[in-house]
């Protein structure tokens, strides 16, 4: 017959040992495919499995009535996952949370490596096979002396992780950040109902009280915290990749796309065009007309607000499978992609053009016109013979803009597609 109170115990076991196996496939997958240094999920995932060992041992004990062998074992498993279950806890905090792992550390597994050794050693000093009624709800085995010093040791390993824990606390409330300040919260809450829960136990075990085991309750609070925080950092760590591609992928100043994002936009658009996708590709290099001038008598801010705009008209302008991106300093492009039988490419850039030219820009008493000048270059499908044909389009496009600047500026230059032969 399974007693009542180890059921919660077999329980818990489970969902550790499910947890640990979740999370040693996400450190798998994490490392492996997306290269993202993530150690700490291997040490949870010990740190789960090790719980799991210690709540199933401990269910096992409650379950062993006065069945020496079942009692020798399980009681030496669970002493043994008690302390690599604190040790692989504070090993994760310190991982985690970026603090230089301390010399301390290695020593403590050391200690815990050592105190595992005498345990499985019967002898009076530790753990000896005979039996000690320890309350109503288990027997354990006999204690002896180093088993109060292993008591002392959790207790010591136990202070140690939430002194870890008030640190990072304090410093993230330096640093005023929020959220990361309730999370490490919830572990210290965890940490000491740990503490509370394991000091409970000893004192079943050494008859001061007759409660039911509780460091189960603790000890999967603070796993359960712990396996919570790491899902939060999954949100982190795709924010920031998405800050990071975002980076790449606009121009800080304008939020045009970039140059390299161009390209990428470029050969897509040149493969829709080879597999006759698109009707019409055309690139427009265009820059901004005695824009040093313009920098020198409305001052750079102006410059920059100038260039912002005018991104803004180019967006309002054309269509969302088109795109513009900023080469640099006052340079421009625009892709043209086109599903439709007429080229609209030209009619377009001319009305931007003309728009350009009419706006006034610049704020308050600071207020000036500007002009652009634009070259443009359009290929069909049955013209994709050329090599390298986007560097070629854009260099085309580039030397429009040129004679569109020698022809007076304010003016839009057309490439023919002779000239890209
Ligand atoms: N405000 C501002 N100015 C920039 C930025 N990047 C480059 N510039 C300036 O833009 C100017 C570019 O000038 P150019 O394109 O070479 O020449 P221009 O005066 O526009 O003359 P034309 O092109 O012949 O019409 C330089 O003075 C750069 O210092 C920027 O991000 N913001």
């Amino acid at each position: 017959m399974v007693q009542a109170s180890s059921i919660p115990l077999f329980i818990t076991a489970s969902i550790c040992l499910l947890l640990s196996f979740f999370f040693l496939l996400l450190y798998y997958r994490l490392t492996s495919r997306h290269e993202e240094f993530v150690k700490y999920y291997l040490i949870f995932a010990l740190s789960a499995l090790t719980s799991g060992i210690f709540f199933g041992a401990f269910a096992v004990l409650v379950n062993s009535s006065n069945n020496l062998i079942y009692l020798s074992i399980s009681n030496r498993i669970t002493v043994i996952a008690a302390m690599f279950t604190i040790v692989l806890s504070l090993h994760f905090y310190v991982a985690f949370f970026q603090y230089k792992v301390p010399t301390f550390l290695k020593w403590c597994y050391v200690i815990c490596g050592a105190f595992s050794l005498l345990t499985m050693v019967p002898n009076q000093y530790f753990l000896s096979n005979a039996f000690y009624s320890t309350s109503q709800y288990y027997t354990g085995l006999k204690y002896g002396v180093l088993f109060q010093l292993w008591g002392a040791w959790i207790l010591v390993l136990a202070a140690y992780c939430i002194f870890i824990l008030v640190r990072v606390f304090n410093r993230q409330r330096v640093r005023q950040e929020n959220s990361n300040t309730n999370t490490v919260l919830l572990l210290l809450v965890a940490n000491i109902v740990w503490v509370i829960t394991g000091l409970c136990d000893t004192f079943t075990g050494i008859q001061v009280v007759d409660v039911p085991p509780l460091s189960w309750i603790g000890s999967f609070l603070v796993t359960s915290c712990i396996a919570w925080v790491l899902v939060l950092h999954i949100d982190e760590l795709y924010e920031e990749r998405r800050l990071l591609s975002n980076r790449l992928m606009y121009d800080h100043l304008t939020q045009a796309f970039s140059r390299s994002y161009l390209e990428i936009r470029l050969s897509e658009a040149v493969n829709l065009m080879l597999r006759k996708e698109l009707n019409w590709l055309s690139v427009c290099v265009f820059d901004v007309d005695d824009f040093k001038n313009i920098n020198d008598q409305y001052g750079h801010a102006n410059g920059d607000a100038l260039l912002t705009q005018i991104t803004n008209i180019i967006k309002d302008n054309i269509r969302q499978s088109d795109c513009i991106a900023r080469l640099g300093g006052d340079e421009f492009v625009i892709l043209f992609a086109s599903k439709q039988d007429e080229n609209s490419a030209p009619t377009t850039v001319e009305r931007i053009r003309k728009r350009i030219a009419e706006t006034s820009f610049g704020k308050g008493d600071c207020s000036f016109s500007a002009s652009c000048s634009f070259g443009i270059v359009s290929v069909t499908p049955d013209q994709l013979t050329m090599a390298d044909l986007p560097n070629q389009m854009l260099s085309s496009a580039d030397e429009a803009l040129y004679s569109a600047k020698h022809k007076g500026k304010n003016a839009v230059g057309i490439a023919t597609l002779s000239d890209l032969s």
